[in-house]
């Protein structure tokens, strides 16, 4: 059970719709996680927690990230959308209290995704665009997918995110592209 002072801060710091979005993602984990079996409370604290870094107040991220002491790729500098991953990873730390390393993984890879990614990773990164209040065509397979098998999900979910990423004319994260490899060369060798 996620503690009250936790809902109420984490409310107030990214707003209500991310903060309902962010009950979605907690509860499709634990789904998820009972599904593959995997420790449902860890599941919990991080689809809770995933966008915790998306700070409501807008603010300098460049800067943040810097007082944070995260260490910026090119990709983040140009993209810093993709700051509140790491970023919510010290938050965690810092003002949740978190010390699960498991957890705090799959807050900063929510995401960009990354070369051997752990279950936990997976179940955040899938859960998190599977959860009840997303509506996008074709949301419906990846849900399907999500509860047959993560793995093809997770990389259907890649993909799209890639043509996504290409069609905003965007940079594509490095982690990205190398958990979509990795995941077609085992598929490969299966
Ligand atoms: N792998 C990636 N590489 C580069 N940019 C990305 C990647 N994934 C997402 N983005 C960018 O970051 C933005 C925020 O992503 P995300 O937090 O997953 O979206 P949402 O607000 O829907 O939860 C996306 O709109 C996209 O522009």
């Amino acid at each position: 059970m996620i503690e009250q002072w936790m809902h109420e801060k984490l409310k107030k710091d990214i707003g209500e719709v991310r903060y309902n979005h962010s009950i979605g993602v907690m509860n499709t984990s634990m789904e998820l996680a009972k599904l593959y079996g995997y420790p449902e409370g860890e599941a919990e604290l991080a689809g809770f927690l995933h966008d915790c870094g998306k700070l409501k107040d807008k603010i300098n991220l460049l800067k943040i990230a810097k007082e944070f002491d995260i260490i910026l790729d090119n990709v983040m500098k140009h993209n810093p959308e993709l700051i509140h991953g790491p970023l919510g990873e010290k938050i965690a730390i810092k003002e949740y209290k978190v010390t699960n390393k498991n957890v705090l993984n799959a807050i900063r890879y929510h995401t960009t995704g990354r070369e051997n990614m752990s279950l936990l990773e997976k179940i955040v990164y899938v859960a998190d665009i599977i959860e009840p209040g997303r509506k996008f065509e074709g949301v419906d397979t990846i849900r399907q997918l999500a509860y047959e098998d993560i793995d093809k999900c997770l990389l259907y979910a890649l993909d799209r995110t890639i043509v996504f990423v290409i069609s905003k004319g965007k940079l594509i994260h490095l982690d990205t592209i190398k958990a979509r490899n990795q995941l077609i060369i085992l598929k490969d060798l299966e």
